[in-house]
């Protein structure tokens, strides 16, 4: 199955294709009340973004779906492990199939049936550790560090941290974020 993702190495060269605006859900989105299917017009504003960084919709089923490669399986394994952390937290869980380098996840809500905020939020925070996972260790001051390229609504709390965002502070960002890669 292929779905003309970019590799990890294409995001590094086409970085404006890695934006995502997400501005108008409400939070908390995951313990707060019953998970609902995204509107048209939350859908409208919210599925261009997520499909500018390679998200697609799942034909024949309300999800979206992503393809990651990475240099090795340690590197794979490791963006899974800190997303199943967050997943756990967030008592949100992807769908997903890894062989070697290579993650494929599918995001649904399966308590409503179909696409809610929840997927939309458990991909951004995805989309937000996937560069750091992806990249090997040495480049990563040299990739990660400079801050002018992140371009958001709210204040990046540990400049000196190379790991960028703590996971805390993505939740608490959530859907209010627009958010650039490099
Ligand atoms: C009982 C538990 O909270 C629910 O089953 C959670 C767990 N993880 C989940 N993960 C996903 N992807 N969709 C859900 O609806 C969901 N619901």
């Amino acid at each position: 199955m292929t779905h003309g993702m970019p590799h990890y190495s294409e995001h590094l060269l086409h970085p404006t294709s890695a934006t995502l605006i997400f501005s108008s859900l409400s939070f908390p989105w995951c313990q707060a009340g019953k998970a609902h299917r995204l509107s048209t017009e939350e859908r409208e504003q919210l599925l261009p973004n997520l499909r500018a960084v390679g998200w697609n919709e799942v034909e024949g089923r309300d999800a979206i779906f992503k393809e990651f490669h990475f240099k090795d399986f340690n590197r794979a394994f490791g963006f899974m492990t800190r997303v199943a952390l967050q997943a756990e937290k967030l008592d949100h869980h992807p769908e997903w199939f890894n062989v070697y380098n290579k993650v494929h996840i599918t995001l649904s809500t399966h308590d409503c049936g179909g696409l809610s905020e929840r997927d939309i939020n458990l991909a951004s925070f995805i989309e937000q550790v996937f560069p750091r996972a992806g990249t090997a260790l040495p480049a990563l001051k040299k990739v990660l560090l400079p801050r002018k390229n992140f371009t958001q609504k709210w204040q990046v709390p540990s400049p000196q941290s190379d790991w960028g965002l703590k996971d805390k502070e993505m939740i608490k960002a959530g859907a209010a974020l627009n958010f650039q890669h490099l």
